[in-house]
């Protein structure tokens, strides 16, 4: 299981890599990879065992993160009360489509491989249309709004080696156009 030690952080090189397309049929340490990324997310996200591991929760984890430059990454997103708004290990994931309005997290956007906060709107799309393959390797497409489509983008971001600051206007860090959605 994964670390906060194992966490790759910013300033090494593996996070500003373009990662690898992963093939099929997948290794044995791709399945593997693929639940451990995705136990990182829910352990993290369990407040008992995040205690007892210090694990900074988390709802998406990409490769690269744990030092595996290639293009896979968990997400577990949670919506009100128990539910899951989104649980999956996207694999050679694509944003075929996406929509004019621009969206960001109210709050900004943190990462667990850089320590530092950057403030400001992380500027992303509001919805978008996703393509990647799932982990028995049939083609998946899913369109996402709001936080879920945030998510996905700031993973997605990471197989690219884009880290969220990229996204934050040095000057106008606070600055969203009025058609723009803040999401809270
Ligand atoms: O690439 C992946 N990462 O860097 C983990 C990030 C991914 C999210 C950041 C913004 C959009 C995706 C992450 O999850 N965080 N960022 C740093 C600390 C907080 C943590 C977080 O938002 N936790 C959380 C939120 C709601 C419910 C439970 N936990
Ligand atoms: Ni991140």
């Amino acid at each position: 299981m994964y670390l906060m030690k194992d966490i790759t952080r910013d300033g090494d090189p593996v996070l500003r890599a373009r990662a690898k397309k992963v093939q099929f049929p997948l290794s044995e340490a791709d399945k593997q990879l693929a639940h451990d990324l995705m136990e990182y997310l829910v352990v993290s996200q369990d407040e008992e065992e995040n205690k007892k591991y210090h694990l900074r929760p988390g709802v998406g984890l990409a490769a690269p993160q744990v030092g595996v430059s290639e293009c896979m990454a968990a997400v577990l997103v949670p919506g009100p009360d128990d539910s899951i708004l989104l649980k999956e290990v996207l694999i050679n994931p694509v944003v075929i489509s996406n929509s004019v309005q621009d969206a960001a997290l109210s709050e900004g956007e943190g990462c667990l491989s850089v320590d530092q906060d950057v403030e400001g709107y992380v500027v992303r799309h509001d919805r978008i249309t996703v393509r990647y393959q799932n982990l028995a390797g049939e083609t998946k497409k899913i369109r996402l709004k709001n936080y879920p489509a945030i998510v996905c983008q700031h993973e997605i971001d990471h197989l690219n080696g884009i880290l969220f600051y990229d996204h934050i206007n040095k000057k106008t860090p606070f600055k969203m156009d009025p058609e723009g959605i803040l999401i809270d």
